[in-house]
């Protein structure tokens, strides 16, 4: 998807979930959307595409074992905390199911004091870490991560045998595409920036014209 001014205002592309399901037919299931979102979030976008998804930075999980069972400790005090933050600052706050954001792409002067606070905040509450992203500064449970989602669905038995193939236009997919790479498959960057991925594509629309040939195929 295309990047919004906010995480609420993103776009989904009418034949986005149509597509995903079928080529997660075509590959007999083996097709994962991974992403930082909450996985609530992910299902609301993407309604119509029945397959696995991977949310919150691989905490939560549908159509496999949730990586994380239960609600992180302190999450609440947590949440409180950030979201008084974002509120001091005029910024922007993003609850998520298992951590949350904020967001100062409306304010980029203030990246410095959101990177403090969060590391303050951190440091005061066990059982998370930071996760940067674009624009945006993300408070997470530690010992997940996109890149060990990959290593949970790969051992799923639609996975069997094939090669990973991972594409991601965030800073948060960097362990991600490092990980498919490292496993005998490749990476995509989609979009600016260094990258880990062998491949490159310059925007999402390009993704979806990628999957919609492989569809096609
Ligand atoms: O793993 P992803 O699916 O790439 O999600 C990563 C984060 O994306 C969202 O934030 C980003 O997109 C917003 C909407 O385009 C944009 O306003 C923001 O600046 C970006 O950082 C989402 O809000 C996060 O929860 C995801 O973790």
């Amino acid at each position: 998807m295309d990047i919004a001014p906010r995480p609420d205002a993103v776009i989904v592309p009418q034949n986005l979930p149509r597509l995903l399901e079928q080529l997660s037919e075509a590959l007999n299931g083996a097709l994962a959307v991974v992403s930082g979102r909450s996985l609530h979030e992910l299902e609301r976008f993407l309604d119509g595409f029945d397959g696995l998804m991977v949310g919150s930075h691989g905490s939560e999980a549908r159509g496999m074992e949730p990586p994380m069972a239960e609600t992180p400790q302190h999450l609440g005090a947590v949440k409180e905390d950030l979201a008084g933050f974002a509120q001091d600052h005029d910024l922007i706050f993003e609850d998520k199911s298992h951590g949350a954001a904020i967001h100062f792409r409306s304010n980029p002067a203030k990246q410095g004091k959101v990177e403090a606070f969060t590391e303050e905040l951190t440091a005061r509450y066990d059982g998370f870490t930071i996760q940067p992203a674009k624009m945006a500064v993300e408070i997470r449970p530690e010992g997940f991560s996109k890149d060990g989602a990959l290593a949970i669905l790969s051992d799923l038995v639609q996975f069997g045998g094939r090669n990973p193939v991972y594409a991601g236009d965030d800073t948060t997919d960097e362990p991600a595409l490092a990980w498919a790479e490292a496993h005998g498959g490749f990476g995509i960057k989609v979009g600016d920036g260094e990258s880990v991925a062998r491949y490159h594509l310059d925007e999402p629309m390009d993704v979806r014209a990628w999957l919609a040939a492989a569809v096609a195929r």
